[in-house]
């Protein structure tokens, strides 16, 4: 039966990647969103913007909402420091899937634990099940409706400590209009917002900080 858009970008990684390069995979997933097939992947331009924002929080323990491909799982896991940890959540076993084999060929595998299922399901998991104490960075890509509850959540299991750093993509488009009133009005959030474009394409998109205040 025919291959998904999703098994098509994962061939060409394979083919046009170098193995243990997570850099080289980036590039090809960029080159063939932009040239072949657009998907949803943060991009080069957003990526950017996360790669300062990971480096400037260096996180012990690193979560990330909507693994998709594994695109900005890479982008992430290729910045930590040894020992450092990314959980990445995905609804979709068949993305999953895909994800999975691309960490693998980027060699970040043993720094990310890839999670299937719904966050409102896992994020209350976390503590117990995953061993974690506080997140130290959120990257939310996931259902845009589902920014603000899970921020809430989030908060709710004690999950977030006095500088836990949020990143929310696609602020602007599809936009989370919700998730942007709830953190800008909110006094133990500190808001920053950064300007790009949507993954290869000219459209206006954005991305925002929200540091949490404790
Ligand atoms: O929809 C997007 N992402 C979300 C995927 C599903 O996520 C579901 N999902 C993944 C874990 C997870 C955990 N719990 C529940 C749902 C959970 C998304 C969409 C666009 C976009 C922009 C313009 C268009 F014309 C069309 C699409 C761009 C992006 O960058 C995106 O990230
Ligand atoms: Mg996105």
């Amino acid at each position: 039966m025919n291959q998904s858009k999703e098994e098509r970008i994962l061939n060409f990684v394979l083919q046009n990647a170098v193995r243990g390069d997570p850099c080289s995979v980036l590039e090809a997933i960029d080159k063939y969103c932009s040239q072949k097939e657009w998907s949803m992947n943060v991009g080069s331009e957003k990526g950017l913007i996360l790669d300062k924002v990971v480096e400037e929080v260096s996180p012990s323990v690193a979560l990330e909402l909507g693994t998709y491909c594994g695109y900005s799982g890479v982008r992430i896991a290729r910045l930590l420091k040894a020992g450092a940890r990314l959980l990445t959540v995905e609804f979709n076993p068949a993305f999953a899937a895909v994800a999975k084999q691309v960490f693998e060929f980027a060699g970040v595998q043993d720094k990310v634990k890839l999670i299937e299922g719904p966050s409102d399901e896992i994020i209350p998991q976390l503590k117990k099940k995953y061993e974690v104490d506080t997140v130290d960075f959120v990257f939310l890509d996931h259902w845009k409706d589902r920014y603000k509850p899970d921020t809430i959540l989030l908060q709710e299991c004690n999950l977030l400590r006095k500088g836990s750093v949020l990143l929310a993509d696609n602020v602007i488009i599809p936009g989370a209009p919700e998730f942007l009133n709830y953190v800008r009005n909110n006094s133990h959030f500190q808001c920053t917002n950064y300007p790009a474009h949507l993954e290869y394409m000219k459209a206006s998109d954005a991305m925002e900080k929200a540091v949490f205040l404790g």
